[in-house]
């Protein structure tokens, strides 16, 4: 479980996440959805320990990043430092073995070759295998299925689904409402930093029609007339 109470953030005078009060429990899956710039990766970043905030973060561990996993966007790698190298450092880091490496790479990546090297795609893809190998209890992924093929997005979902089947705790973020649809157990929908409306799955459907509505309204006209 993780729990946040009236979680505030802001950069100077910038108000980023204002009052967010969320809670994230064992064996279920978590979407935040928002516009680009609503905050989704401030938050995440104010859960792994990673910026200061007001407010509060509990959960069922002692010390939480101590079992979060965290995949960032665009993963960061030191240069000179190969695949094999970096989950190895990953694991060390939380005193796992990885044994078998080779079999574990279920994405196929080059793991003799320097991270920094490798595509968008397969840096995501390093990345996620790490944390998954770690063992965490918490899993916070930001936008998951972004820049990833098509083959690696399915193996993605199906990761996710086992990981709830474990009682894991995992949070989304994405851009393309069908992966989490697909995904989720509940969505919470967040505004200029703060959480506007959380949804349960049978209300998923409601919750992309307001989001058109409310997103898209008179957008596309406005860039490409009225056709009159
Ligand atoms: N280090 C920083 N200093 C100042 N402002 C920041 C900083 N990091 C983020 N922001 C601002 O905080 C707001 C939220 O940014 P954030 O990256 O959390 O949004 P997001 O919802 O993840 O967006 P996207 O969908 O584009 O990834 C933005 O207005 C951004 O400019």
């Amino acid at each position: 479980m993780i729990k946040l109470q009236n979680l505030s953030k802001s950069y100077g005078s910038k108000t980023v996440l204002q009052n967010i009060n969320l809670q994230f429990e064992r064996g279920h899956v978590y979407g935040i959805v928002g516009k680009n710039g609503a905050g989704k990766t401030t938050l995440f970043r104010c859960i792994a320990g990673l910026e200061d905030y007001s407010g509060n973060i509990q959960s069922d561990k002692d010390r939480l990043k101590d079992h979060l996993g965290l995949l960032l966007t665009e993963p960061y790698f030191f240069p000179k430092i190969t695949g094999a190298e970096y989950i190895r450092l990953l694991c060390n880091a939380r005193d796992v073995k990885v044994d078998n490496l080779d079999q574990r790479n279920v994405f196929d990546l080059p793991l003799g070759q320097y991270a920094a090297t490798y595509s968008t795609g397969m840096k995501k893809k390093l990345a996620l295998t790490a944390l998954l190998l770690q063992q965490n209890e918490y899993f916070i992924l930001d936008e998951p299925f972004n820049g990833v093929d098509i083959q690696s997005n399915i193996v993605i979902v199906e990761i996710i689904r086992k990981l709830r089947e474990l009682g894991k705790t995992v949070i989304i973020s994405s851009h393309i409402f069908s992966t989490l649809s697909e995904t989720c157990d509940e969505i919470h929908l967040l505004r200029e930093g703060e959480i506007v409306r959380s949804v349960h799955e049978q209300e998923f459907a409601s919750l992309e029609q307001e989001m058109k509505v409310d997103f898209v309204g008179g957008l596309v006209e406005r860039i490409l007339g009225s056709g009159q």
